[in-house]
């Protein structure tokens, strides 16, 4: 039998599913308001997103969250905690571990970069047709502070499937 590729998050192996991407997501949300970016390289460029990037070798993923949302938009997120944690499995082999941050405010100015213009959106108007498909999905459970994990295959951009668990 030739091999199928997996379609479906029960289809996948998680016990042994290893990651060959560790990477942080970090969203700031304060009176109302969310912080995000439309990214410009990389992967997902050309989707809205939160800032955030692969986590670099000796630090932690919250320092990365940090590093990333410097590097991408100039101001340093305050008050941060983790939010939940998301393991996308692609049908062409990439897999992708990201830990989500919340944080509360900022220090600076949020300016446009060579990786990403910033965005603000009330909380009622994020632009999930904008944004990959499985953010929809875990994303009040990050505006309720509720934590959450969410298993997800892809094709491409295209969600295939997803599993979400909260609390
Ligand atoms: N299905 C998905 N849903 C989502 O919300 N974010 C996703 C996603 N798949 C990937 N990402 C995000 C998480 C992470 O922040 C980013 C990783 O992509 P990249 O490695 O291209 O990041 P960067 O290029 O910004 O990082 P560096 O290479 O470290 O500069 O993509």
């Amino acid at each position: 039998m030739t091999g199928r590729s997996p379609r479906s998050v029960d289809d996948v192996d998680w016990a042994t599913w290893d990651p060959n991407i560790r990477a942080t997501l970090l969203f700031v949300i304060r009176d109302e308001q969310v912080l995000l970016i439309h990214k410009k390289r990389g992967i997902g460029a050309g989707k809205i997103n939160g800032p955030g990037g692969k986590i670099d070798p000796g630090e932690t993923a919250m320092e990365c969250a940090v590093r990333e949302t410097q590097e991408e938009l100039h101001v340093t997120a305050t008050g941060v905690a983790e939010a939940g944690r998301l393991w996308f499995d692609f049908v062409d082999g990439t897999k992708i571990h990201c830990i989500v941050f919340r944080a509360d405010d900022f220090d600076g100015e949020p300016t446009e970069t060579d990786e990403a213009v910033p965005l603000w959106f009330t909380l009622d108007d994020v632009p999930f047709e904008r944004m990959w498909q499985d953010d929809e999905l875990w994303f009040p459970s990050l505006l309720n502070r509720v934590p959450f994990e969410l298993k997800a295959t892809f094709d491409d951009d295209q969600l295939l499937d997803a599993q979400l668990s909260v609390g």
